[in-house]
């Protein structure tokens, strides 16, 4: 098992062993780096390879005076790398599912997203030196193998971690009484309390609703309100935020299978917004068939890009796995994968942080909190929106036009931007209790003054 949580700045002191896949404690700024790269002797900026048969790496070609070529082939749907690769990088695009190994023989690095699996069938015999996923989650990487040839890797940890927990009140808002309940005293139950799980719980205990959580793999006393899975099961709304593990004794995969998700009744809500496989799908559209069987969100899906039809059709909200599809989480990752490649290159880089500002809100409305605050969340995100467009684009299809279809909704994805870091222009004469909600979901508050 690959030593997880290698990344820069990482660590959980006193943890025990992490699964392969799992990320100890980041921010959205730290980038997830694993070392695999040395300082060439001679002075080439180019990372060694290190790995059994492998040779030291050439020099970086140079294009004209002092231009230095670095040679990057990226998934076509990793937004903003036009601007903010280092000076001197060349740009390859590609769709993430049709990248081969003949594609790489003159690349230098390789920038993915989920859908490309990268591990030796991929890389072994090209010049590849740095591999970096737009993503938080890297059950697609091999990084063992990497790591044994000297290859250098990045994540963006954390990146669209807010995107994810804005996705998830939106579903409990957006789901019968859910929120109603949960601000009346109801309980969340998250499985698996990393960077994800823990900003969920900071959100909710913001909005004052009371969360547990369990993840074995954490040393026992980090999780404030921990529970067994049985005990998370009991909960009110059960939302998933582990990564895929396949590691003993603890696995993710299949983690609510047939047992576990009898155990769940109709008046609770469980979300799935981590992988597919950490629900059995066949299992799920059995409970799903039930009569007293719970309400279901899935954003991720087993088989993706394919979607059981009977299955989308009895889940209460379905999407396209965008979740962490923000604009604000894309572009973050973006910066970290180009900051991240600068480093192992040794090119000087200062990249733009920012991503532009958003249209401020305005809340005039005088009614319950439950209402305040779906208004607020319908603001910048709807599920619905993403459940009807993934119907749309699944039910009624043959398999492969409805995965194409899964892959475009995906890549045409429109703009959508988080709530958290708002402006949101509240009437004057406002109680404070209505700027408690708005702050509570990371917004900042105007009060219009009297008469404006
Ligand atoms: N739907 C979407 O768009 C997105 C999905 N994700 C998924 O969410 C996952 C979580 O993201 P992060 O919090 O950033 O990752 P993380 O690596 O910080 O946290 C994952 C946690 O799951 C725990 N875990 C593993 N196996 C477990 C088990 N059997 N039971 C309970 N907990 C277990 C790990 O110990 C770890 O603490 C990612 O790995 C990715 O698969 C992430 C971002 C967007
Ligand atoms: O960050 C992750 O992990 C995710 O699941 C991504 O948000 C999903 O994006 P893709 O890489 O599948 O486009």
């Amino acid at each position: 098992m690959a030593a997880a949580g290698t990344a820069l700045g990482a660590g959980a002191a006193g943890a025990p062993a992490r699964p392969a896949g799992s990320a100890c404690a980041r921010t959205r700024s730290d980038a997830g780096l694993q070392p695999g790269c040395r300082r060439q002797p001679g002075g080439s900026r180019l990372p060694a390879r290190t790995g059994p048969g492998r040779s030291a790496g050439r020099p970086l070609e140079q294009a004209g005076e002092g231009a230095v070529t670095l040679r990057v082939l990226a998934d076509e749907n990793i937004p903003g790398l036009e601007s903010l690769l280092p000076p001197g990088a060349s740009l390859r695009r590609k769709p993430g599912r049709q990248i081969r190994r003949a594609d790489l023989r003159e690349c230098d690095a390789l920038l993915v997203r989920s859908v490309t699996p990268v591990n030796a069938e991929l890389l072994a015999g090209t010049p590849v030196r740095f591999v970096g996923t737009a993503t938080s989650g890297f059950d697609h990487i091999d990084r063992e193998w990497l790591s044994a040839q000297g290859v250098a890797f990045a994540f963006a940890p954390g990146c669209n971690a807010n995107s994810v927990v804005e996705y998830v009140l939106c579903a409990i808002a957006e789901v019968d009484d859910f929120l109603e309940r949960l601000l009346a005293g109801g309980r969340v139950g998250i499985v698996g309390y990393g960077v994800i799980g823990r900003a969920l719980a900071a959100r909710l205990a913001q909005l004052g609703i009371a969360s547990v959580a369990c993840d074995p793999w954490l040393a026992p006393g980090s999780i404030p309100h921990p529970a067994t899975l049985a005990e998370i099961l009991a909960c009110d709304v059960i939302s998933l935020h582990t990564s895929l593990v396949d590691t003993a004794p603890w696995p993710s995969r299949h983690l609510l299978a047939a047992p576990e998700l009898a155990a769940l009744n109709s008046g609770q809500l469980l979300i799935n917004a981590a992988r597919g496989p950490v629900a059995d799908n066949a299992a799920l559209l059995q409970c799903l068939q039930a009569p007293d069987a719970p309400a279901v969100v899935l954003d991720v899906w087993e088989k993706e890009p394919r979607v059981e039809p009977a299955l989308l059709q009895r889940v209460r909200l379905g999407s396209a796995h965008i979740a962490g599809y923000s604009l604000d989480g894309k572009l973050a990752a973006t910066r970290v994968l180009c900051q991240a490649l600068a480093k192992v290159f040794e090119l000087e880089y200062s990249p733009s942080t920012k991503s532009g500002a958003q249209a401020a809100l305005a809340l005039d409305s005088a009614a319950s909190v439950p209402d305040t605050l779906r208004s607020l969340l319908a603001a910048r995100y709807r599920v619905a929106d993403d459940d009807r467009l993934l119907r749309e684009a699944v039910l009624g299809c043959d398999t492969d036009t409805a995965a194409g279809n899964f892959d475009r909704l995906r890549k045409q994805y429109r703009e959508r931007r988080e709530l958290a870091g708002s402006q949101v222009q509240l009437p004057a004469g406002t109680t404070t209790a209505l700027e408690r909600w708005v702050t509570a979901l990371g917004c900042t508050v105007a009060v219009a003054k009297d008469g404006a």
